[in-house]
């Protein structure tokens, strides 16, 4: 049974964004007993419901207000603002957070046998795509008069099997447009996974929720881009050694039993250590370099 007190967060199914969503919603403390065919899944220790579903959907039943909240890629979010725009229906909601994974960008490719000149070259042509809005969008800002086809999957084969001249779908490694003798040519849109909630406003305790959980993400974010360093230094480099650290301009020092030639040197780093700069400290005098990952952080 549904309960309206509860706070419900759509997150894909089963798809690109789907291990990293759950991972971030275990990773700010949320225990989840997420069961395969289920399409809603209970906290145990906290009073939230997730809504398993396909990414299509979840800008929808936010702008709608059916969920609370969501986890979807910024392509598929602005895709649909614009679908519901066009068609008037309501399609507010508020943007959260940025969020450091499902990174991609939605690109124009063509076969590689296409001479291409720029957009122009696609004036007249079809174009096959999963994003028809995003594309009509890009056609008009550069001017050029070409036909927008829509299909929901094998984007890429569209070329070949003779029903557009060109594609415009989602790029991330290149691999798939190789595979298929495409070749991305212009970038329209980069996207990455956003976490939003509804317009409007929400129970006292709903928001004071989602008020506790945003710093948490905020700390996993940071702490999954930061590292802890430690390494023994020769006291007579300290201030070398120091400046080859990132972040470092307060580090902690401290001596070690029955040397006082050399210190400890621990480091919270805003970035991961490069084997070039652990070579120079090293070179330095260095040892016991040791870079490690950082779980959570609250600062
Ligand atoms: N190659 C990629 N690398 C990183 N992120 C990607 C990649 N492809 C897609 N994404 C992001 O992940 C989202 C979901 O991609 P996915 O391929 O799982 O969607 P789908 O096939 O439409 O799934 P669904 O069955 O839920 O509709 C995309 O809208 C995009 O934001
Ligand atoms: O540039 P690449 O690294 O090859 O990634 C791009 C592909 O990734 C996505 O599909 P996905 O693999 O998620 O499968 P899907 O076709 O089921 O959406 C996207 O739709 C592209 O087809
Ligand atoms: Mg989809």
């Amino acid at each position: 049974m549904s309960d309206s007190n509860r706070l419900r967060i759509a997150v894909q199914k089963s798809g690109r964004l789907s291990d990293d969503s759950i991972a971030l919603l275990k990773a700010i403390g949320i225990k989840l007993q997420i069961r395969d065919r289920l399409l809603i899944a209970h906290s145990t220790n906290q009073p939230i419901d997730l809504l398993l579903v396909r990414d299509d959907d979840i800008p929808g039943l936010v702008m709608d207000g059916v969920v609370d909240l969501g986890f979807i890629g910024e392509n598929e979010l602005e895709e649909k603002m614009l679908e519901r725009q066009a068609a008037g229906k309501q399609h507010e909601y508020i943007e959260l957070r940025r969020l450091d994974y499902g990174g991609c960008r939605l690109s124009i490719a063509v076969p590689n046998e296409f001479n291409y000149q720029g957009v122009q070259s696609l004036a007249g042509k079809k174009v096959a795509t999963t994003y028809p809005f995003l594309l009509e969008r890009f056609f008009k800002e550069q001017n050029v008069e070409a036909k927008a086809v829509m299909l929901t999957g094998s984007v890429e084969v569209a070329p070949r099997a003779g029903v557009a001249d060109a594609i415009c779908d989602l790029v991330s490694t290149g691999a798939t447009l190789e595979a298929n003798g495409l070749h991305e040519e212009d970038v329209i849109f980069r996207s990455k996974a956003v976490f939003i909630q509804r317009a409007g406003e929400l129970t006292e305790a709903k928001q004071s929720l989602i008020n506790k959980l945003l710093p948490r993400i905020d700390g996993v974010i940071q702490a999954k881009e930061s590292k802890y360093i430690m390494l023994h230094a020769p006291l007579a480099y300290l201030e070398q050694v120091k400046s080859l650290l990132p972040g470092s301009e307060n580090p902690t020092v401290l001596p070690l039993a029955g040397n006082d030639k050399t210190v400890a040197i621990h480091v919270v780093s805003p970035e991961n250590l490069f084997w070039e700069t652990m070579e120079k400290l090293k070179a330095l005098g260095c040892s016991s370099i040791l870079v490690m990952p950082i779980e959570k952080m609250m600062n």
